[in-house]
């Protein structure tokens, strides 16, 4: 019987559990997860040890090994555990480190038009779907239950949060947001590092680091 293959996380966050589920969902092996900063844990948050013990109870739980003390090897796949657009300095980080290819990871029940393209360390999560010939470049993290119409492009290390849905023929640039619930009509140009907040209709171009919100959503202000 061949070995399962091995996930790495590096860095993590409140998501980890969405990417253990999906994981154990596609029958890889949790192999290790890599702290990168210190773990800021807010009162409302859940450690990484909590995290692990809860798993543990379904599993066996990764290792935990030190950033420093990381070396690849054989069978391994690597995914980054933050979401935030922050990450990309991470994966620059291990691509320098020890040149790294990340995995594409995909929910089962999530549905990937055979006619688009996910880049390394695209994460899609459970039941979201992505249309024919959406492109979304490197790392952009799809949470659950996401919409993402034909044709639509997403730069790199974007995030797309719960239930949100875009339209088609869009071009999302690199390292935005779109927070949960949100809706984008078709057609539409979003600069890098916009925020469109949760629950906003943006019915119009968004300009680079900008947040927008309401329905239909006006700029809140710029972005640092
Ligand atoms: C599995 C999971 O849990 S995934 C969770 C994913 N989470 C999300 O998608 C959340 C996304 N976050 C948001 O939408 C937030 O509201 C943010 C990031 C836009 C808030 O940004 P901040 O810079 O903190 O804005 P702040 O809270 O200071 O609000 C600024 C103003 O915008 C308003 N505002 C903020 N967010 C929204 C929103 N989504 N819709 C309407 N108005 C909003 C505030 O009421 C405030 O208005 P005021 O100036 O009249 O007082």
């Amino acid at each position: 019987m061949m070995d399962a293959q091995k996930l790495v996380i590096f860095g993590t966050s409140n998501i980890l559990s969405d990417l253990f589920d999906c994981a154990l969902a596609r029958g890889l092996q949790l192999h290790k997860v890599v702290p990168h900063l210190g773990e800021e844990v807010g009162e409302r948050d859940v450690s990484l040890a909590e995290r692990l013990r809860q798993l543990s109870l379904h599993c066996t739980p990764p290792q935990v090994q030190p950033f420093d003390a990381f070396r690849p090897e054989p069978g391994e796949l690597y995914l980054l555990g933050p979401t935030t657009p922050a990450r990309a300095a991470l994966a620059d980080e291990l691509t320098a480190r020890h040149g790294l290819r990340f995995h594409t990871l995909v929910h089962p029940t999530a549905y990937v038009s055979p006619l688009a393209t996910l880049g390394p360390g695209v994460f899609v999560g459970a039941n979201s779907v992505i249309g024919p010939g959406a492109v979304l470049a490197e790392h952009v993290f799809v949470n659950r239950g996401v919409t993402i119409g034909h044709d639509t492009r997403i730069g790199a290390f974007s995030r797309i949060q719960p239930g949100s849905n875009l339209g088609g023929l869009s071009s999302i640039g690199r390292g935005v947001t779109v927070g949960i619930g949100a809706t984008l009509l078709e057609r539409l140009v979003v600069g890098d590092h916009a925020f469109i907040g949760a629950g906003a209709v943006a019915t119009a171009d968004v300009p680079p680091a900008t947040l927008v919100v309401g329905i239909p959503a006006k700029f809140k202000k710029t972005l640092a």
